[in-house]
């Protein structure tokens, strides 16, 4: 360790104790004015520093500071961070903004806070509740797609981010109060993930700690500090277990995964580590938006072309989109697409292809909602002169599938795929074809949900099982004999996936026989493994891991 960074180390922590007094003992303000008014005098020459320097960078690049060992994608918030503090923003002695009605934190940063916050405390989803802070700001463009790498970054790599952070201040980040620990997040990721100058970094943070927990800032740019003096490879190498005696404890730190979901990955790969990285690797990039081109309404091709996209690689209705932001397309608002990653397209178009003997008129989805599987199920089924049926049991989300199939043969039922045989519409021995698009842990999407990893809960799985059970169950039963039946996880737990398929077709009384998915997928589809189940993987097909198994009913 250098000497600096042995004296910013020592600083770290006697802020760490500051910090705490100040929680507990209310008026510690008082003792330690004069080292603020210190702090203070820094933060002002810091941020002078730090417009020179974001000004000497502009143009060049900045500073590159991670590597791709973690896996994550960085550098693209290289050019948000020049905007930081700069522009003419004047501000007073304690750095705050001085025009009236202006937060004293540059504005994509704020917003990212606030994303973070509202997931940790209200436990809100980011992708539900950004898109909302990023309209009352009024961000767009280039301060939007900040704003968003920031949090979605800082989400992801959370765990990582804590055991630094927690190095850093020298004790266990759960003992920081949750609006400077989300902040010091925000901070450290800026450092370690990003190409945004340290000292705008820094500076942006302890502004943000000081409009949120004045008496904290000079704690938090103690901590930032202590990061800041060594780079992410650094810090795995001083705090990751070593590969050789724990190598999931290993994976978990260096990528930023909790183990439980790393051994699920793991064993879900057949014991590969090497492949098991590169899939947590895949997990922590930014992940691309895919459209459906709906068949009958559009060609995928023409569409490409329209949105400035590509034609996808596998499913023959995917667009994959180059950026921007969907909703705001034409060819959505017209129905004629929808968005949805290729492999719930390709699992869907899979159940469509299976070969059923005898009338192919009526499709069931179980589980629709919010109706991504159910508009290109209802597409193929108009093309094809069948009707769907598509039950959710969860009413807003119903009304989402009323949305999403408007204009097409689908019948919308707000109820419990549990109850066929006992509901009128969900008769037994009937259906042709049928879809349980599972309730499950989602570990397949966490491109899509960068908090969810660290929200699920192995003790989720118990009762998502039995869920998935009953529903596949169901199934069987609504389907007649020789029609199909497809099981859909968005997730390739094992238990979730074989143990739920096989224990629901064992336990069902009803006569199966499982059917190879890999021909039902388009030709040529790499990666597919040894059937009869089809597992899709980021790190392969760049899909989300969706898991499909096909049964046929005696
Ligand atoms: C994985 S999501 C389905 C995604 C959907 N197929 C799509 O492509 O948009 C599972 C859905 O099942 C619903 N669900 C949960 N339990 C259910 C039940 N007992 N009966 C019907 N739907 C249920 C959930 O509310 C959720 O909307």
């Amino acid at each position: 360790m250098s000497d600096r960074t042995g004296q910013v180390g020592g600083t770290a922590r006697a802020g760490a104790d500051r910090s705490h007094d100040d929680r507990t003992q209310g008026g510690a303000d008082r003792r330690h004015d004069d080292r603020r008014r210190d702090d203070r005098r820094h933060d002002g020459q810091r941020r002078d520093d730090q417009r020179r320097d974001d000004r000497g960078r502009s143009g060049q690049g900045g500073v590159d500071r991670g590597r791709a060992r973690d896996g994550v994608d960085r550098g693209r918030a290289r050019d948000g961070a020049d905007r930081g503090g700069r522009g003419g923003d004047r501000r007073d002695r304690d750095g705050r903004s001085a025009r009236p009605g202006r937060p004293a934190v540059d504005l994509p940063r704020q917003a990212a806070y606030e994303a973070i916050e509202a997931v940790h405390r209200d436990d809100a989803y980011a992708n539900l509740v950004l898109p909302g802070i990023l309209r009352d700001r009024r961000l767009h463009g280039r301060d939007a797609a900040f704003a968003t790498e920031l949090t979605y970054g800082t989400l992801r790599v959370r765990g990582t981010l804590d055991a630094i952070l927690t190095a850093a201040a020298g004790r266990d980040v759960a003992r920081i109060d949750p609006q400077p620990r989300d902040a010091l997040r925000l901070g450290a990721y800026q450092l370690l993930y990003t190409r945004v100058p340290a000292h705008a970094a820094v500076s942006s943070t302890v502004d943000l700690v000081r409009s949120l927990a004045p008496g904290a800032s000079g704690f938090a740019n103690a901590v930032l500090r202590e990061v800041a003096g060594k780079d992410v490879d650094t810090w795995l190498t001083e705090l990751a277990p070593s590969a050789e005696s724990d190598p999931v404890g290993h994976l978990a730190l260096t990528y930023s995964h909790p183990e439980w979901i790393v051994r699920a990955f793991s064993e879900a790969l057949g014991g590969d580590l090497g492949e098991t990285t590169r899939l947590l690797i895949e997990d922590n990039q930014r992940p691309p938006v895919h459209l459906c081109a709906r068949p009958g309404r559009a060609d995928a091709v023409e569409v490409a072309d329209e949105v400035g996209g590509a034609p996808g690689a596998f499913s023959p209705y995917a667009v994959y989109l180059a950026g921007g932001a969907p909703g705001e397309l034409a060819v959505i608002a017209e129905g004629r697409a929808h968005v949805q990653d290729e492999g719930s397209q390709l699992v869907a178009a899979a159940l469509a292809a299976a070969e059923v003997d005898g009338t192919d008129e009526r499709w069931l989805d179980l589980c629709a909602g919010p109706g991504g599987k159910a508009g290109l199920l209802g597409a193929l089924a108009a093309q094809r002169g069948a009707r769907l049926t598509a039950v959710e049991v969860a009413e807003h989300r119903a009304r989402l599938v009323s949305q999403a199939v408007r204009g097409l043969p689908v019948t919308v039922l707000t109820t419990d795929g549990r109850t066929v045989g006992r509901d009128q519409d969900l008769p037994e021995n009937t259906f042709d074809r049928v879809l349980v698009d599972a309730p499950c842990t989602g570990l397949g999407s966490l491109r899509r949900r960068p908090e969810s990893r660290w929200r699920r809960q192995p003790s989720d799985l118990p009762a998502l099982t039995r869920l998935q059970r009953e529903l596949l169950g169901a199934a069987l039963r609504a389907v007649r004999p020789g029609g199909v039946v497809a099981y859909v996880t968005c997730s390739p737990h094992v238990v979730e996936t074989h143990v739920s398929v096989t224990e629901a077709a064992r336990r069902s009384g009803v006569p199966v026989d499982f059917v190879d998915a890999r021909p039902l997928l388009p030709a040529g589809m790499p990666g597919l493994g040894d059937g009869p189940t089809v597992q899709l993987w980021p790190h392969r097909h760049g899909t989300d891991a969706m898991f499909l198994a096909v049964l046929r009913r005696g």
